[in-house]
């Protein structure tokens, strides 16, 4: 007998073959209201579950008592409890690497954009606005040749990291929990404590994980220690931030602009206060959304599973430290 597998997003034709050479596979496009009753269903015989942006919390994940593998096509893993796969021995795989230059890619748009007020600019000339020379008022700033603070030296903080200091002639300083000898080495990075960061860099760049230790970890007092002309960036996870907190910053000119990839809740509503800020450019979480990289996730995400379910976790298995205990 095949083992059941819940697939929860779609994914290109070939890669669910993948799956469905091996194991019974049941397809869902991704959970809604409409589905529930049958992903809570299905979970019951489920032994591996493979998908993205669905909420996985114990209550559901207890209606899965033969689950022995869980593949997010992610990097994050917020999305799951992985102290519940823990304590009951399920390793939680995941998508490091292959999104680290693509998602860097998108964070330093992100900076060009809210520098250079592309969108706002943009916006101007398509609704016919554009009359004369912008004027001094509509000015942009450099980015070269500027300050990039990081919060959050991965891999990814890494990829953004190198795109200032090679690209943009930039000075690096980042913190972090543990120092990274690589970027002080091959980026000239400075090490120091959040708060210093935040009182002197030019773009503050956040990309930790969402865990109980980073959640709210920038709200009103960390962006009232930014520079006045400090632009503050989030590719990591909306609840990394305090969003009220920063509605006020960036009405009240305490921060220059925002770019931010993430939000606390998603999709963002559009009568959100942040959609009302001509200084907050706001993308759709597209930190790795291009052709390329989300296939070579899903590739990651199902070899993952398939490696999982044979008992091999030795590559990309977010809870194997915790597992080997
Ligand atoms: N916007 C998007 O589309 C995307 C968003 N992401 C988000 O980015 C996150 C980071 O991804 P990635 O770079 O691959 O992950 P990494 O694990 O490589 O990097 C995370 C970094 O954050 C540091 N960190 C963790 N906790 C703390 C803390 N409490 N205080 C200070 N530093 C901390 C880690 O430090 P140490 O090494 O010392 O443990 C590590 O250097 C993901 O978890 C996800 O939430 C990822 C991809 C795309
Ligand atoms: O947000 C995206 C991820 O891979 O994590």
């Amino acid at each position: 007998m095949k083992k059941k597998v819940i697939l929860y997003r779609d994914i290109p034709a070939e890669e669910r073959q993948r799956l469905e050479a091996q194991y019974d596979v049941t397809f869902f496009n991704n959970i809604n209201e409409d589905n529930k009753g049958a992903f809570i269903a299905a979970l019951a015989d489920a032994e591996g579950l493979i998908g993205t942006s669905t909420k996985m919390s114990s209550e559901l994940l207890s209606l899965a008592p033969k689950l022995k593998a869980a593949s997010t096509i992610s990097v994050g893993t917020d999305l799951y409890d992985l102290n519940y796969l823990t304590e009951r021995g399920i390793p939680l795989m995941h998508t490091p690497g292959v999104l680290n230059e693509t998602t860097a890619d998108t964070l330093f748009t992100l900076i060009m954009c809210a520098a250079r007020r592309a969108v706002e600019l943009s916006n101007m000339v398509r609704e016919g606005r554009w009359t004369s020379n912008i004027g001094e008022a509509l000015y942009g700033t450099d980015v070269h040749g500027k300050t990039l603070g990081i919060i959050g030296m991965g891999r990814i903080g890494y990829a953004i990291a190198k795109r200032g200091h090679f690209g943009f002639d930039m000075k690096i300083q980042y913190s972090n929990r543990n120092r990274k000898p690589d970027a002080e080495q091959d980026l000239n990075a400075t090490y120091m404590e959040m708060e210093e960061l935040l009182q002197t860099s030019d773009f503050v760049c956040v990309m930790t994980p969402l865990t109980p230790e980073t959640e709210r970890l920038i709200g009103a007092k960390e962006f009232a220690m930014m520079k006045k002309s400090a632009i503050f960036i989030n590719g990591s996870r909306g609840k990394v931030i305090d969003e009220a907190a920063l509605v006020d910053a960036l009405s009240n000119g305490t921060i220059r602009a925002a770019g931010l990839d993430v939000f606390e809740v998603e999709p963002l509503s559009g009568d959100s206060p942040l959609c009302k800020l001509d200084n907050a450019v706001l993308f759709p979480h597209i930190g790795s959304a291009t052709a390329e990289t989300r296939l070579a996730m899903i590739t990651c995400a199902v070899d993952n599973l398939i490696n999982a379910l044979n008992g091999d976790i030795s590559q990309n298995c977010a809870n194997q430290h915790l597992l080997d205990r």
